[in-house]
């Protein structure tokens, strides 16, 4: 039984002789943000072209909501993505694009504008798209992607040319859509950014997953220091789900392989009395550089 809502299955591509993408399983659960990370070329555009039905798999499938992507007649309402900023009319200014958005889904003139005070362009509505910075097309893009509230919302690069309090908002809306039960695929080369906002992690490389895993999961890994009362005990029950512990010299613990939340939690549990636990995360960007060091493809 799946739990996507979009679901990529196996799919794989080739563009002349460049394999674009190899046997790349993946789903988004409604309720989640997966974030895809990958270096330029590794496949995450064509994936996400993939979900709209822009791009066909040479093998494998694409499913929205369970149902395959080419018999989708319609995917107004259930899909919409912000590929490519670039590609609105010049000439139309950006209440011109919002009202034609929300007059083919069938949305009121509010909706449109709602969704350019959302993302700051009510000031500009009137001026042509093609005097647009490209912060602004960015940010029209998004509020045309978004104009219906997607129960898949796909974002190719979101942030992009954003000033960091919009692309807060913008993380902060993405979460919030996420939270009322859809699923959002955005990738980014801004790594802290996605550890932000993201549940899921995928690591495309060389066309390959190299790596789905929990946000959390990817970024555990760090070293974990905790001095407990009775730290022989704690360094028990790591061992017996899998951690390992080393005492230094000032009676402070040194865990591997677990994260704060788990030595702390598991610290409670044996009713000891924590004096001092401190995280050393594993950054996203030291993760993101080690999955993709050259050769680390299947
Ligand atoms: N229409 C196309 N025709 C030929 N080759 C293509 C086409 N689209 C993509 N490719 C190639 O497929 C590979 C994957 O490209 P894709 O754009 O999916 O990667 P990406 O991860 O989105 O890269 P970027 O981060 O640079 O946007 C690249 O080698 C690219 O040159």
């Amino acid at each position: 039984m799946s739990r996507g809502m979009l679901e990529f299955h196996r799919v794989s591509k080739t563009y002349r002789d460049v394999r674009a993408l190899r046997d790349v399983s993946l789903e988004v659960a409604p309720g989640t943000v997966v974030g895809m990370v990958g270096h330029n070329g590794a496949g995450k555009s064509t994936l996400m072209r993939m979900a709209v039905g822009l791009v066909r798999p040479d093998t494998g499938r694409v499913h929205l909501a369970g149902v395959p992507v080419e018999r989708l007649g319609r995917l107004g309402g259930l899909v919409a993505a912000s590929l490519d900023a670039a590609t609105l009319p010049a000439q139309w200014s950006a209440h011109t694009a919002v009202t034609v958005a929300a007059g083919l889904s069938g949305l009121p003139v509010a909706r449109a504008r709602e969704v350019l005070e959302l993302f700051g362009l009510t000031a500009a509505a009137h001026k042509r798209v093609g005097a647009f910075s490209m912060g602004m097309r960015q940010r029209l893009a998004i509020a045309l992607a978004l104009i219906g509230r997607p129960k898949v919302l796909i974002l190719d690069e979101p942030t992009n040319a954003l000033d960091p309090d919009i692309a807060h908002e913008l993380r902060t809306w993405i979460a919030a859509h996420a939270e009322a039960g859809n699923a959002v695929l955005i990738s980014s080369h801004n790594l802290p950014e996605i550890e932000q906002v993201a549940d899921r992690i995928v690591v495309l490389h060389q066309g390959v997953v190299v790596r789905d895993e929990p946000t959390r999961a990817l970024l555990a890994g760090g070293t974990v220091l905790i001095r407990v009362d009775r730290p022989d005990v704690l360094v028990e029950q790591l061992w017996h789900r899998g951690s390992k512990a080393e005492h230094l010299a000032d009676g402070t613990l040194r865990v591997t392989a677990a994260t704060t939340d788990e030595v702390g939690e598991l610290a409670a549990a044996g009713g000891l009395v924590v004096r001092e636990l401190v995280g050393e995360r594993q950054r996203l960007t030291d993760a993101y550089r080690r999955l993709t060091a050259d050769g680390n493809s299947r």
